[in-house]
């Protein structure tokens, strides 16, 4: 009865700050994210991550721990068959400098100042497990503002 959609989203956490990209079209457009996008058939969701976040001439010259997962969020939304399962990655060691793109216009945020009211509702309840742990989130929204349920667990492993 449900589909399921892969995703990808990569934050950058570093010491008082984390790396943000505003969405400038399709979904989300206008609020604060992390990067990442569509799995695509024939890729690993680490390999989509990767393409996602990093620009084509510094692909190769990445090791591939250089990302590692740190959550896992299933969002349904009320009315529809699709879920987004959200596979959530850091990429701290991460010492370029970010370029905007026809997609994201990148900004660094110092880590108490993340501007929460423009990002997706859900962001204030998962960021705090996301910079100390790891975790697998549920939500339930009606429309894109509304959280009518949630499930947070912190998890060892993933
Ligand atoms: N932080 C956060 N919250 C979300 N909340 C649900 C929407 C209510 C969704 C979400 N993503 C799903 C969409 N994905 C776009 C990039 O290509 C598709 C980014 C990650 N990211």
């Amino acid at each position: 009865m449900f589909t399921n959609k892969l995703l990808t989203l990569v934050l950058v956490v570093q010491p008082g700050r984390v790396l943000l990209g505003m969405k400038k079209r399709w979904f989300g457009a206008g609020k604060w994210n992390g990067f990442g996008g569509k799995v695509q058939p024939g890729e690993t969701i680490e390999e989509a991550a990767r393409r996602l976040f990093l620009p084509e001439n510094c692909r190769r010259k990445v090791a591939s721990q250089w990302m590692h997962k740190i959550g896992n969020i299933t969002f349904e939304f009320i009315g529809e068959t699709e879920l987004l399962d959200t596979h959530v990655f850091r990429a701290d060691n991460y010492n370029g400098e970010p370029t905007e793109s026809d997609e994201m216009r990148p900004q660094w945020f110092d880590s108490d100042k993340i501007p929460f009211g423009q990002m997706w509702v859900d962001d204030i309840l998962w960021f705090p497990l996301m910079l100390q742990k790891k975790f697998f989130g549920y939500f339930k929204f009606q429309g894109h503002d509304l959280i009518i349920d949630h499930k947070l667990e912190e998890v060892e492993k993933l």
